[in-house]
């Protein structure tokens, strides 16, 4: 691999289940990683996590000078900043040339052509004196497509050399697939979408009846059992129907999933709420039959979550098996997608999000 044109950057990732920041180093020339560095997380206090909850709640009638918003996209960019200075305490000898910066997403409304992530690009670059791209799914928007997933770029570059058709999920709080086909001479198809839920629901369920923030281990889960009907009723919304590519805001099916486990009890509704989560990724329409599953994301540490999707699906490791970082790798997408942007390079395509030709996401904060 030569070493020419590798950048090191800085990748941000803030992800649905408002745990807080990811934050990762990585050394790349956008199509390859040379180097990994450091990854950390800063997590979000209860009160910030709290008020972000809120405005997930309400960001569909709000303004984007809203002094909520304000307050919270600056409270989320500071975090950030923490984030950036605890990373290059690990690393004190890089200089970082890019930061990557997602951002928080409060709204997400594909079909209103709009994907709305709070945090200050500005703010963010002068306190940590490094350019900062930003704003990457306002941009994929922009080229037609549904602004998520993005991550489906750094599957494919990773597994460049692997041959067979794969699939990697990523299950954070919504689920998402990159769907890699075999490779044939060098050329490959990839394809992708968001499943349905990843761990969101069951995380609010399990809050509500344990004042815990997830199902630990999926020990709510483990002890209930399935309610068949209310899962198929869940399953028969139209999106599950849909092909790829497609996307969801974290909300999608809060109140329909929420009202259909009402009356189940705490350990039913979890078991319940987590066969969906599966069913959904098992039914997700795919162009080609993956023959192995790499999971990615905070799913993969809940072993209930783990046996179902392997008992469903076959085939199925953590990405860690494959000696990538699954906690660190949204994080790492966002320092590639900044370094994509930097030298012009496309980070979706129409089977990925949707866009109606490769788009370069990304814009640069002034
Ligand atoms: N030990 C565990 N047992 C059960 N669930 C766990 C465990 N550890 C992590 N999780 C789940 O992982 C979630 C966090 O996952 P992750 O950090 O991938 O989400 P995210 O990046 O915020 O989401 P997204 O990918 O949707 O943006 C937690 O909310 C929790 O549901
Ligand atoms: C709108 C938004 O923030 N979407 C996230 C979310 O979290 C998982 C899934 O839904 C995915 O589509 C996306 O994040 C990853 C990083 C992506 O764009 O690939």
């Amino acid at each position: 691999m030569s070493f020419e044109n590798m950048q090191w950057a800085i990748g941000l990732m803030s992800g649905t289940s408002l745990d807080g920041v990811d934050a990762a180093l990585v050394q790349t020339d956008g199509e390859r990683i040379a180097q990994y560095g450091p990854a950390v997380t800063v997590p979000y206090d209860s009160a910030l996590r709290a008020r972000l909850r809120h405005l997930l709640d309400h960001a569909a009638h709000l303004a984007e000078d809203d002094p909520d918003i304000l307050a919270a996209e600056r409270d989320v960019t500071l975090r950030h900043v923490d984030a950036v200075r605890e990373l290059m305490k690990l690393a004190p000898d890089i200089r970082p040339d890019v930061i990557g910066f997602h951002g928080q997403t409060v709204l997400h409304q594909p079909e209103k052509g709009r994907s709305w992530q709070i945090g200050d690009g500005a703010l963010l670059q002068v306190e940590c004196g490094v350019p900062v791209v930003y704003d990457f799914r306002a941009r994929d928007l922009e080229c037609g497509g549904e602004g998520a997933p993005l991550v489906p770029v750094l599957h494919a570059a990773l597994l460049e050399s692997e041959t067979q058709s794969v699939a990697v999920l990523n299950i954070g709080g919504v689920a998402n697939v990159t769907l890699l086909g075999p490779n044939t001479e060098g050329q490959r198809q990839v394809w992708a979408c968001d499943t349905g839920p990843g761990n969101a629901l069951l995380d609010d369920w399990a809050e509500r009846h344990t004042g815990v923030a997830c199902d630990v281990d999926g020990a709510l889960a483990r002890k209930g059992k399935v309610d068949r009907a209310v899962l198929e009723n869940l399953l028969a919304m139209p999106y599950f129907q849909r092909e790829m590519p497609k996307s969801l805001d974290r909300l999608s099916f809060h109140a329909s999933a929420m009202q259909a486990v009402e009356t189940l009890s705490a350990e039913d509704g979890a078991a319940t709420l987590l066969e969906f989560t599966v069913e959904a990724i098992a039914r997700t329409p795919m162009p080609v039959k993956p023959t192995k599953w790499f999971v990615a994301g905070g799913g993969r540490h809940n072993p209930v979550l783990m046996e179902r999707l392997r008992s469903r699906l076959g085939s199925l490791g953590s990405v860690d098996d494959l000696g990538w970082d699954g906690d660190a790798l949204e994080a790492q997408c966002f320092a590639l997608l900044a370094v994509r942007y930097v030298r012009g390079l496309p980070s979706s395509w129409p089977q990925t999000t949707g866009t109606e030709k490769p788009c370069v996401a990304g814009r640069s904060a002034r």
